[in-house]
């Protein structure tokens, strides 16, 4: 069986974060692990503690995976300090090889940041360069290049701009835009649409955690990057139809194997 790990924090309410992460590779028949770097508080509706965990059971929590099991892919999500973004670069450095799926989380959709704002920098410069892959949301593609993303075009010239900062392979996820959800994804050289039809729903919560967990997921059953997203985003796409309308904020996309089959999902 193959193996995928995700490095991000815990969401109380089972909806996004590591419980979203371990429930796609689940689905996806692939053994999850985790490196938890925080402990939120937070269901549907709203964040209302953040705890962030010591930098050296972090490094402690990586080591002891590394040391006896196989990692076939990872993806990175929540970070939110300067401390623990150099920790966890530090030691994937260490133990090259696998495949890494960036998800640079910054703020909530309940609208709680999860980012230090002093950690951007730190970000770009220790993980986006070891990802073979970034996901960022509109927001989070404007906040790492400044650039005022309102149409495809400017998705276009952010793409290109994060690549300059040493990106291998972007997928900005259109989503936050007006009209249909198309994700551009680049690889330094072409570009590519991965088009979607907008579920009119409010139960979004934890989309870009599935979609970047999907990714690994796929990489670590030894997919190209290009059939990954691909698939990922096949995933996403039936993760929000059938996405559960429960609490009373955003709920939760949907992680149950046997729709999918059912749905003709190829794994
Ligand atoms: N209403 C929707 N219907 C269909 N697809 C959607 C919808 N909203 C987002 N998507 C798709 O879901 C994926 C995640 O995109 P989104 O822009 O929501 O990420 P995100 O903001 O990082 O998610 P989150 O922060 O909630 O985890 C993308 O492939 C996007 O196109
Ligand atoms: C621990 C954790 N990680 C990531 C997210 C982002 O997900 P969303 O934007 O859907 O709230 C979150 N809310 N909590």
């Amino acid at each position: 069986m193959k193996t995928a790990l995700t490095i991000a924090g815990s969401d109380s309410g089972g909806g996004a974060g590591i419980q979203a992460d371990l429930k796609t590779f689940s689905a996806h028949g692939v053994f999850g692990m985790s490196v938890i770097t925080a402990v939120t508080a937070q269901n549907t509706k709203e964040v209302r503690g953040v705890q962030n965990i010591d930098v050296d059971i972090i490094r402690q929590q990586i080591e002891a995976i590394y040391d006896d099991l196989p990692v076939n892919a990872v993806k990175i999500g929540m970070l939110s300090s300067v401390e623990i973004i150099d920790t966890v670069s530090s030691s994937l450095k260490e133990r090259k090889s696998q495949p890494i799926v960036l998800d640079p989380v910054m703020i909530s959709k309940s609208g709680h940041s999860l980012l230090l704002p002093n950690a951007v920098k730190a970000l770009i410069e220790k993980l986006v360069p070891l990802a073979d892959i970034i996901t960022p949301n509109v927001p989070e593609a404007e906040e790492l290049t400044g650039i005022k993303i309102q149409t495809e075009e400017d998705m276009v010239t952010a793409c290109k701009k994060i690549c300059e900062l040493g990106a291998a392979n972007v997928l900005l996820k259109g989503g936050h835009l007006e009209g249909e959800p198309h994700d551009l994804f680049f690889n330094g050289e072409n570009i590519h649409w991965f088009k979607g039809k907008r579920v009119h729903t409010k139960n979004t919560h934890g989309t870009g955690c599935t979609l970047s967990s999907a990714i690994a997921a796929n990489l670590a059953k030894e997919n190209d990057l290009y059939t990954a997203v691909k698939k990922a985003k096949q995933y996403i796409s039936m993760a929000i139809t059938h996405s559960l309308d429960i609490g009373k904020g955003h709920g939760p996309t949907h992680h149950f194997y046997e729709l999918y089959q059912k749905a003709g999902y190829q794994q």
